[in-house]
């Protein structure tokens, strides 16, 4: 169950959003991104986005995190409304430091499920109970949801949300992700 905490205006260079911070089960001070009025609407686009402080905040080249997180706040700014709910699970659930060691793996070859299974982790731990509940408190008829990631869709679907469309995000790859992201399409089943 999440309960209302705090709102405030979050005025940004994608547009005069607000921001909403919610008391969960899990503790944990995920952010709520709003434009607009979404309340009880249909076809709402929404960005579950998962926190990446490594490519997020530092601009890191390993992954695409940034760049959808921006292009993603970017949409729901151009649209009449919309929301990005921001997770705080690093590393797909498995912290920070898990996640540098998976690195670290990552640097001497292994991929980015490899990684994590070697250091005996699920190779995705999260959860989108948050992000459902925030759904249902808006009262959100249909959302078009703004991934690639099936796992998402599959986890709304199955706890009662409508997804009306999905909008793809994908970011063309670089140096440095190209095999992370060939590695997300051939084993996280990602639409790449
Ligand atoms: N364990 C681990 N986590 C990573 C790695 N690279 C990025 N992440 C985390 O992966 C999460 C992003 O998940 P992705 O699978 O890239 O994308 P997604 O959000 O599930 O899917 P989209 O909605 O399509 O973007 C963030 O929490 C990142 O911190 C890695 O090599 N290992
Ligand atoms: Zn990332």
């Amino acid at each position: 169950m999440i309960e209302f905490y705090a709102k405030a205006k979050l005025p940004s260079r994608f547009g005069n959003f607000d921001i909403y911070v919610f008391k969960n089960d899990e503790n944990k001070d995920h952010a709520v991104i709003v434009n607009g009025d979404i309340y009880g609407r249909e076809n709402v686009p929404v960005r579950i986005h998962s926190e990446c402080l490594t490519g997020d905040i530092m601009g890191s080249l390993r992954c695409d995190c940034r760049d959808q997180l921006l292009t993603s706040l970017k949409m729901i700014g151009q649209s009449e409304y919309g929301m990005l709910i921001y997770l705080r699970q690093e590393g797909r659930g498995i912290g920070l430091l898990n996640k540098i060691k998976a690195y670290s793996l990552e640097d001497q070859g292994l991929d980015t499920v490899e990684a994590n299974l070697e250091q005996g982790l699920p190779a995705d731990a999260r959860n989108y109970n948050f992000a459902v509940e925030v759904i249902k408190y808006f009262k959100i008829k249909s959302v078009e949801l703004i991934t690639n990631n099936p796992e998402k869709i599959k986890f709304l679907e199955e706890n009662g949300i409508k997804i009306s469309k999905r909008i793809p995000i994908i970011i063309e790859p670089n140096a440095f992700d190209k095999f992370y992201l060939e590695t997300k399409k051939d084993k996280m089943g990602h639409l790449l």
